[in-house]
């Protein structure tokens, strides 16, 4: 489940985000994506699944998108929801099943600590909450591919725990990415770790000095 990209180019009008990009997201690992702010990581995410308009070839697991749609979990960091209606409710409408199935949802509202709010209308829901109702959404359909975008932010701590023991077990079956500026949190989790640098993407084995440097946007 490798997702490569060959070639990628992506502009905003004149200016360049990715120049040329080539670059092999592992297999069943946790990619950790980091660059300093408006870098482009989210950019990245949505052409990732065709929200940008990009040059270039983008596959996963040698299939574009198109063959592989309702195998992706998306979790941006300002998820879209149906403000008036319930997470539930949200949860109906937006995924990608046929019939969602309740047990499941129950179960997995109560492994990411949302069942009390699980019936709520969203927009009485925290940032947090949000976070969480998104990844539970992605997860529903037990994706092959699960991509988080800045998903340590607005977490509290025992979700922050709980998250560090839940991705490591998600990898063994899923090829996720995950951005995030919380190395600290990342640092212990992470099988590879690539870096936006230059309208480049490079993965690196350790986090030296240079990349420090870059990773917290003084490059
Ligand atoms: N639709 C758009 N039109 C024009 N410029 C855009 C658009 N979307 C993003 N950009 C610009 O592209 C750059 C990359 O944005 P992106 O959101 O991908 O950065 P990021 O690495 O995720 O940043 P952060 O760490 O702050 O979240 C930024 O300079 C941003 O202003």
């Amino acid at each position: 489940m490798l997702i490569r990209i060959r070639n990628l180019t992506k502009s905003f009008k004149k200016r360049v985000i990715f120049d040329n990009v080539n670059v092999d997201f592992h297999s069943n690992r946790i990619n950790y994506l980091i660059g300093a702010n408006g870098s482009g990581k989210t950019t990245l995410i949505k052409c990732l699944i065709q929200l940008e308009l990009y040059k270039g070839d983008i596959l996963f697991d040698s299939k574009s998108l198109n063959n592989i749609r309702d195998r992706i979990g998306v979790v941006f960091d300002h998820p879209p929801f149906y403000t008036k209606l319930s997470g539930f409710a949200n949860l109906k409408l937006l995924s990608n099943q046929k019939k969602i199935d309740k047990e499941l949802v129950t179960k997995l509202a109560e492994k990411l600590m949302i069942q009390d709010v699980l019936y709520n209308k969203v927009q009485f829901y925290s940032y947090g909450e949000k976070k969480k109702l998104s990844l539970l959404l992605a997860l529903l359909s037990n994706p092959s591919y699960l991509i988080l975008d800045e998903i340590s932010n607005g977490l509290d701590y025992d979700s922050m725990i709980l998250l560090k023991k839940l991705l490591p077990e998600w990898a063994k079956t899923k090829t996720i990415i995950v951005t995030g500026h919380h190395y600290e949190f990342y640092q212990s989790i992470y099988d590879h770790i690539f870096i936006i640098n230059d309208k480049k993407i490079y993965e690196t084995d350790h986090l030296d000095e240079r990349i420090k440097r870059i990773y917290n946007g003084e490059s």
